[in-house]
């Protein structure tokens, strides 16, 4: 491989020659092989363009920075946006808990890529920008990452996330309606309970998604509020007036997103609370998701010793073993993804714990594992909802066999004989294996009239939609 020298604060470096970044990139890359290859997720780099491009607009118009420079940095940020380089983001999460060295792998590239497009090659004469005059005038890496932490986690949320989640909930919606009237037996701690219709217990499923949709999106403020301005530790120091409220504004103009400052920039470097709090929505929408996908996998057990109320497209062969056999594999995958979320949810709040006086510096993992978790819960609704609900329909003769089985049933009669005849009845058929009907009439608590009259399984489902 061919090299070339590049030069930092500590001396010289080879870089591999056809690769844009610089100095500091390589020193990372070398000082940091854990888990390589690189692991910083593109969108944090994206997030870097949209402010990196919104720096140089501000730096520009408050005079700080000469309009020829502006246009390149602009014109490289938008390469990166079009992911013309995304080959030159080498560094992993594991690195310097700032992102110091991803925001001067960002600078280098825009650097040596701007020579490039000033008509030069890298190495070739002075500079055309500086890394860290130019490109990062005005900014720290304490107040860039945590901005493209938020750009990213932002975007994501609203493109994948929200996205994702509502079309499984606007499908359990519409299989809740269709099966309004379809009557089965309850189950309270695993055992049979009174009846319910399919309609009301999917319901409960599509209301726990749009709370958990209520919470992301009530994040979403905190998550618009953007650090850069406050530069090393929250007070702006070298940064023009009027810079940190102006530099939002050309993100949110970028963006097309409600970016706005910060109001207190010592809170968003050294307090990544904003992710604590987006990502405890995620959390709380895995838990939701979790019962959904376990439920249906119980529910559609069998086909001929489990449950077998419902029916799930049988997409693929479940065994390598044994023929015929057909799995509930997309709700294996939505609950591993919960899983994945738990313990995302873990590293997020030992992370948010770490703000250490100015800076938290556990921003690039608190960054990696909420957009892992944003990505992995809208890909996983969607995988389930167009693999799974879509497809879910009713097995009616097996809920009809169970529901007119079922010795809860006898709760209807509490009102008519009291509760302690009712158990009579129930206790007495399930230790003869007898029928509720049979024994109530037996027993002598109900003429067969009034059994039939009061037991009815359809009227037991109450007025609750
Ligand atoms: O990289 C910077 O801009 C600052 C660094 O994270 C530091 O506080 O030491």
């Amino acid at each position: 491989m061919k090299y070339r020298i590049e030069k930092d604060t500590m001396g010289e470096v080879e870089v591999p020659e056809d690769k844009l970044w610089g100095a500091q990139t390589e020193r990372s890359r070398n000082n940091f092989k854990i888990g390589a290859p690189a692991s910083i997720p593109l969108e944090i780099v994206y997030g870097f363009a949209y402010l990196k491009k919104a720096a140089a607009y501000t730096n520009c118009e408050l005079g700080a920075l000469p309009i020829e420079k502006r246009d390149l940095i602009a014109q490289v940020c938008d390469e990166i946006l079009e992911g013309k380089h995304d080959d030159q983001f080498p560094l992993v999460i594991w690195q310097t808990g700032s992102g110091t060295q991803s925001n001067m792998n960002v600078n280098e590239v825009i650097a040596n890529r701007a020579h490039q497009l000033a008509g030069k090659t890298i190495g070739e004469g002075e500079k055309t920008l500086q890394p860290n005059d130019d490109v990062n005038k005005s900014q720290s890496s304490n107040d860039t990452f945590p901005t493209g932490m938020h750009i990213a986690a932002y975007k994501k949320i609203l493109e994948v996330t929200i996205p994702g989640i509502t079309q499984l909930r606007d499908t359990l919606k519409k299989k809740s309606d269709e099966f309004k009237d379809v009557v089965k037996i309850g189950r309270t701690h695993f055992m049979d309970a009174t009846p319910l219709t399919i309609g009301q217990e999917l319901s409960g499923y599509v209301s726990q998604l749009d709370h958990g949709l209520k919470a992301l999106e009530n994040t979403l403020p905190h998550l618009a509020e953007l650090a850069l301005g406050g530069t090393a530790v929250g007070t702006g120091l070298n940064t023009p007036k009027g810079y940190a409220k102006r530099v939002s504004e050309f993100i949110a103009q970028f963006t097309g997103l409600p970016f706005i400052t910060a109001e207190n920039k010592f809170e968003a470097l050294a307090a990544h609370d904003a992710f604590v709090e987006t990502h405890g929505a995620l959390k709380q929408l895995a838990v939701s998701l979790n019962k959904i996908g376990n439920d249906i996998r119980m529910l559609a057990s069998g086909p001929r010793s489990g449950i077998g109320e419902l029916i799930i497209p049988a997409n693929e062969p479940g065994s390598s073993i044994m023929p015929g056999k057909v799995n509930p594999t997309q709700c294996e995958a939505l609950t591993m993804v919960c899983a994945q979320v738990m313990g995302n949810d873990v590293a997020i709040n030992v992370g948010g714990m770490q703000g250490h006086f100015e800076l938290n510096v556990f921003k690039p993992v608190m960054a990696a594992n909420l957009l892992q978790s944003a990505q992995l819960i809208g890909d996983a609704c969607v995988s389930f909802d167009e693999h799974c609900a879509q497809g879910i329909e009713p097995n009616h003769k097996r809920i009809t066999e169970l529901l007119n089985n079922s010795l809860m049933l006898v709760t209807a009669l509490n009102t008519k004989i009291g509760y302690y005849k009712a158990a009579e009845i129930a206790n007495t058929a399930h230790k003869n294996g007898t029928t509720l009907k049979h024994e109530a009439i037996a027993l002598g608590h109900v003429t067969e009239e009034e059994f039939e009259e009061w037991v009815k399984p359809e009227d037991m489902v109450g007025s609750l939609k």
